[in-house]
């Protein structure tokens, strides 16, 4: 896994980071300890809370990954687990995000406040933006096709 500079800038930013892997890869789920280590070295301090989220929970013929195994190793690296189905469940991924939230509140209450606005690293550019929005509008165009020819 190559961690480009640019991504080790929105690692250094970030209030909190959320690692996502895929049930039905065993691959993501072998680069996690790999990442949490990497943002742990980006973070010394260890105040970045890092969530770990299974995704894909909706694949269970596809599986690779037992969940339970990503709830052990999230509980060996001290990050909170959610397993959701992005596809088929956005509250459980609201629920990850909204606790994670509070979770960066509490640390920001505790340590310097006003980090945003002295911060010396300027928020970095998503590394995908550019493809995001590509991929969005092919999301999008194909919507329209499929309302189109119903
Ligand atoms: N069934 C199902 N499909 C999902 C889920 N999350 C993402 N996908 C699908 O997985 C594919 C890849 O999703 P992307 O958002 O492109 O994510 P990625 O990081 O490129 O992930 P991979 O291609 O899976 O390595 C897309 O077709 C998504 O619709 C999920 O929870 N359930």
């Amino acid at each position: 896994m190559e961690c480009n500079e640019q991504l080790n800038r929105s690692i250094r930013w970030a209030d909190a980071v959320v690692i996502v892997f895929s049930i039905t890869d065993c691959k993501s789920y072998e680069l996690i300890n790999h990442l949490h280590q990497h943002v742990r070295h980006l973070h010394p301090d260890n105040r970045v809370p890092i969530v770990i989220v299974a995704n894909k929970a909706d694949l269970l013929h596809l599986k690779q990954v037992e969940p339970q195994h990503g709830l052990q190793l999230a509980n060996m690296l001290g990050c909170t687990f959610y397993e959701v189905s992005v596809s088929e469940n956005y509250i459980d991924v609201c629920n990850a995000f909204q606790v994670l939230c509070k979770e960066i509140s509490k640390h920001q209450t505790t340590s310097t406040p006003e980090k945003r606005k002295n911060s010396l690293i300027p928020r970095p550019k998503s590394p995908n933006m550019q493809d995001l929005k590509r991929r969005f509008k092919q999301v999008l165009s194909a919507k329209v096709r499929t309302a189109t020819s119903v």
